[in-house]
């Protein structure tokens, strides 16, 4: 099941332990169709985790709101896959189900490519692994929305590749509304429908780029092209 997804944020302000404050996002205001897959693009610092914790229910303290059918199930993926490390692989995807026991991990971490890492560790796993497993956490339990915190950063290129390519196929397969933040411009040409590009902190929303081309069509001189395309049109906001 997809449920469409919308943020409005008025105003986020952290407020620091010594009274200091910084504006994290002024006046930012996102939706994404149900089953869509938007790619939220950046510079660094300039709110977008701020945003997809607001909208994960995970931070209160903003003005604004957001929208999300009721009932709707997030899973969210971090930046760092946050694995409790006394639990196996299997046992940490199970500590976030409702219903543990009916839950068959087979099919899934087969389709992740983890069917022999069920028993291990999380400190026996590479990072690349560990990525798989917090995927594979945040699909287990049948998502509507899915949020993706770069999920492929400190990856070597192989590795984020063939994570790239898993991420894509369960998009593809369970059609969750995605909301990916990514700092790459090259990922979020390859995997998206759309890119949302954010201004400086306070972060809002600077230009909307629907990608209609359909996946299999984007090869690497499609990304190329149309990256150069982004740069020339948002110098110093697209690398
Ligand atoms: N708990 C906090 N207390 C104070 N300031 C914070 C806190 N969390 C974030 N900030 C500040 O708010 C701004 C936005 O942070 P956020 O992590 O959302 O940015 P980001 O776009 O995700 O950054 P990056 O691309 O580097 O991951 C930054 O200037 C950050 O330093």
């Amino acid at each position: 099941m997809s449920a469409p997804l919308e943020i409005h944020v008025a105003r986020k302000v952290y407020r620091g332990a010594e009274g200091g404050t910084v504006e994290a996002v002024r006046g930012l205001d996102i939706a994404v169709p149900a089953g869509g897959f938007t790619a939220l693009i950046g510079p660094s610092g300039c709110g977008k985790t701020t945003s997809l914790r607001i909208l994960a229910g995970l931070d209160h303290d903003y003005e604004g709101r957001v929208v999300l059918a009721p009932g709707a199930r997030i899973g969210f993926v971090f930046q760092e896959p946050r694995l409790l490390p006394w639990r196996t692989v299997e046992e940490n995807v199970r500590l976030v189900l409702d219903d543990p026991r009916g839950f068959d991990p087979g099919p899934l971490f087969a389709e992740l490519g983890l069917d022999e890492m069920a028993r291990r560790y999380p400190t026996e796993l590479s990072l690349g692994l560990a990525r798989r497993v917090a995927l594979a956490r945040a699909l287990a339990i049948r998502p509507d929305v899915l949020l993706l915190d770069e999920p492929f950063t400190s990856l070597d290129e192989t590795t984020a590749g063939r994570l790239r390519q898993l991420v894509l196929a369960a998009w593809a397969r369970y059609r969750p509304t995605t909301l990916m933040v990514t700092h790459n411009v090259r990922e979020a040409l390859q995997l998206a429908e759309r890119i949302v590009l954010l201004a400086p902190r306070p972060s809002h929303v600077v230009a909307e780029i629907p990608l209609e081309t359909p996946h299999a069509e984007r090869d690497e001189a499609w990304v190329e092209a149309r990256r150069t395309d982004l740069v020339r049109a948002h110098p110093g906001l697209v690398a």
